[in-house]
């Protein structure tokens, strides 16, 4: 994204220096060394001759001169002037020119979700603005709030930040009816929160309200789910029954619902195969067929272990009680009598398949980032070995591990705490491919597992990723705070055997850990 890496460097020191300050502006020290830092990029403007950040950073270094005795104050006065340096340098490292259309653009980057929002307070956005680029969005800001509205709808936006004023004129009520109208989904804003102007943003159809100053994590929550929305696989329906009557009217009774998909088989002797090939989520299960009973075939399904929770309904004319229970205590979940009507059908069908859904969920699922568990992380780094053998690719597997995460806790909570570690993994997940497998390996450890990626390429990926969360900003009550995680890395082939591969990377992190922390270390080519 930069031409001018130096800048780029000297602005992220200057960024960091900057934090300290604002977790202690009475700190005379990190004022001195955020005042070098900026000294740094004022030289480094002037050698390459980018008058408009030598302009910019004027009058910070003028007051930074002038610093006696530091405090809120000066923080205040200084986060005023910030914005100003920062839209320069995205000017100097940008490889186009800042399109004047917009007054300011963070994230050029083609393909990332766009982002657009109309505020009068234009430099206010900038700080939050830099952090949600570490997030995978780009965005434009505009003080004109026609031409932004124009820009959205004609870029395709995926929302539209919107800072409404206490009185909502007619022009944005306009430009909002033109958003709607086009399907645009917008968000108001705004520095007030009262009841009036909550109840008009609803009645102009706004998906949600910020009351300002805005945090990353809210924001970031908002928009994950349009930006980028879960993809729900259809329900998985299966049925073996071996009359071609039964099967034609369950057929014309499921295959048109939405979000379902259908398989049907006649043949008993085939259900095991299929079962594994189509991995249904409920299986309609014919009570009476010719060759064996239904009783029979689902006795044959749980003896294999990885079927014995898939939810069995019988189909049948049995109405004698005494069967139907023998049959539920061998391993039957439902049953549904023929002639069985539509609606009892689908019913019963969503009902069990829903229920199976979650329940594999929870089982797969870490609680608290969504991410894989550990056994199922494993299973799936196992899975991808197999694969790789197979088809000669490169796996790579890496263990992640915060920085004095121990610390994080102590100084600013338990909750806080359990925001970074969302945080981080949501981050894994935005940066990863979605042929990558993000795991939480338990505490404040995750896992990755790159598929068909050479070491050169997964270490590249996770330094930039490190690189990135690094300058992510944590907010707790009284301000504002970074963390940074070290990584093990280690590869198949070099590695061939599970075990071997994560031990490899273990030792590989615990390296990283000794060597100083934040960095990538890498396991011997085994
Ligand atoms: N908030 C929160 N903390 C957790 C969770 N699981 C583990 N932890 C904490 O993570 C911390 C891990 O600390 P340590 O193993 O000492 O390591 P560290 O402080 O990260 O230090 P290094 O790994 O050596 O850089 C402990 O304080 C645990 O209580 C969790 O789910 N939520």
């Amino acid at each position: 994204m930069t031409k001018r890496r130096d800048i780029h460097d000297a602005w992220n020191e200057m960024v960091l220096a900057w934090k300290m300050v604002w977790q202690a502006s009475h700190d005379l020290e990190f004022w001195a060394a955020f005042m070098l830092h900026c000294d740094r990029l004022h030289g480094l403007a002037r050698e390459q001759g980018l008058v408009e950040l030598e302009v910019a950073l004027r009058p910070l270094l003028g007051m930074l001169a002038g610093l006696a005795d530091p405090g809120e104050a000066q923080k205040s006065q200084a986060d005023l002037l910030l914005p100003n340096v920062f839209a320069a340098v995205r000017d100097a490292c940008s490889l186009t020119p800042r399109r004047k259309q917009s007054d300011l653009t963070i994230g050029e980057n083609e393909g990332l979700p766009l982002v657009i929002v109309l505020t009068p307070e234009v430099e206010s956005m900038a700080e939050l603005l830099l952090q949600m680029e570490n997030y995978g969005y780009s965005f434009r800001v505009f003080s004109d709030f026609m031409g932004g509205m124009q820009f959205a709808l004609a870029q395709r936006a995926v929302t539209v930040l919107i800072d409404l004023p206490a009185q909502v004129d007619l022009q944005t009520r306009a430009l909002i009816r033109q958003a709607n109208q086009a399907g645009l989904k917008w968000f108001a804003m705004s520095q007030q929160g009262d009841f009036h102007l909550r109840l008009q943003a609803v009645r102009l159809e706004a998906q949600g309200f910020f009351q300002l100053p805005l945090t990353v994590s809210t924001l970031v929550d908002a928009l994950d789910p349009l930006a980028y929305p879960a993809r729900e696989e259809p329900y998985r329906v299966m049925i073996l029954d071996d009359s071609a009557t039964v099967l034609a009217s369950v057929k014309k009774a499921l295959e048109p619902m939405p979000n379902l998909s259908l398989r049907a088989i006649r043949e008993p002797d085939r259900v095991l195969e299929t079962l594994l090939d189509f991995s249904p989520d409920v299986l309609l299960l014919d009570f009476h067929m010719q060759d064996c009973t239904g009783l029979e075939v689902a006795k044959i399904i749980r003896q294999n272990k990885a079927f014995e929770s898939i939810p069995i309904v019988y189909l049948t004319s049995e109405t004698s009680v005494e069967i139907q229970l023998e049959a539920m205590r061998h391993g039957g979940d439902d049953f549904l009598t023929k002639p069985i009507s539509q609606a009892q059908l689908v019913n019963t069908v969503m009902a069990k398949a829903e229920r199976y859904r979650s329940l594999r969920k929870m089982m797969v699922e870490d609680s608290l980032t969504g991410l894989f568990n550990h056994v199922k992380t494993k299973a799936l780094l196992q899975q991808a070995l197999l694969q790789g053998e197979r088809q000669a690719l490169p796996v790579c597997y890496a263990i992640l591990d915060i920085d004095h995460f121990k610390r994080v806790n102590d100084s600013y909570g338990h909750a806080v705490g359990d925001r970074v570690l969302r945080t981080l993994a949501r981050y894994l997940k935005q940066r990863l491919r979605r042929s990558d497998v993000v795991g939480r390996y338990g505490g404040e450890e995750f896992a990755i597992v790159f598929f068909d990626a050479t070491l050169e390429q997964a270490e590249e990926r996770l330094n930039s990723i490190r690189e990135g969360f690094s300058r992510i900003y944590h907010a707790y009550d009284e301000g504002i705070f970074s963390v940074t995680f070290s990584a093990g890395l280690a590869h198949f082939p070099a590695y061939t055997h599970l075990m071997e591969l994560m031990v490899a990377a273990d030792t590989a992190l615990y390296a990283a850990k000794r060597a100083g922390r934040n960095r990538v270390g890498r396991a011997p080519a085994g």
